[in-house]
């Protein structure tokens, strides 16, 4: 697959560049994620492509921090066990991110298909249940495809499940308002 970086919308530099900014990329693997900086603790992000696409999650606490001029680290560990590494580049309109699955979730992908915020005590409750180990570590590269100033704490931004088409409706303007507030909501 050829997939073309987009243009960065500002010179990154420091976590207030960071902070607010919204993309969409592809990794290498084909698989496309959405991704958002909410404010300095919090992202929010949702799956169109690949193992778990269709999932979708709001408010996970995260580290968000500036490693270099430009260039941004963040992890988390999630209700289901697990474990994300991301670095943005979004000057390079690139990123690299290891995702640390439990074994359960490669077994059981369709589990955690879903908005998981309506749903923490059956992630809780497979995680218990199933296997953690051995995990599946997948490290990739990801192409930056979009990306959007949504500002601080915008809750339009992933506000509902993904369907097909929506990061072409998202790249080509049709999405959003100049407010960055979802159009027909
Ligand atoms: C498992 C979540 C997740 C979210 C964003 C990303 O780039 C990789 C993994």
């Amino acid at each position: 697959m050829d997939i073309t970086p987009v243009a960065p919308i500002r010179r990154f530099d420091t976590l207030d560049d960071f902070l607010g900014t919204h993309f969409i990329y592809t990794y290498d693997n084909g698989w496309e994620y959405e991704w958002y900086a909410k404010n300095d603790h919090t992202v929010d992000y949702r799956i169109h492509g690949g193992m778990v696409a269709g999932r979708w999650v709001n408010d996970q606490e995260a580290t968000i921090v500036r490693l270099a001029s430009g260039v941004f680290k963040i992890a988390w560990t999630e209700p289901t066990g697990t474990d994300v590494a991301l670095d943005f580049m979004p000057n390079e309109g690139r990123l690299h991110g290891v995702i640390f699955f439990p074994r359960w979730v490669h077994e059981h992908p369709e589990i955690t298909v879903c908005h998981q915020n309506e749903h923490i005590g059956l992630m809780e409750e497979s995680r218990a249940r199933y296997a953690t180990y051995p995990k599946l570590v997948v490290p990739e590269f990801a192409t930056i495809t979009y990306m959007g100033d949504a500002g601080l704490d915008n809750d339009d931004v992933i506000c509902e499940a993904p369907y097909p088409g929506m990061t072409d409706d998202i790249r080509a303007g049709r999405y959003y308002d100049a407010d960055y507030r979802r159009i027909g909501r």
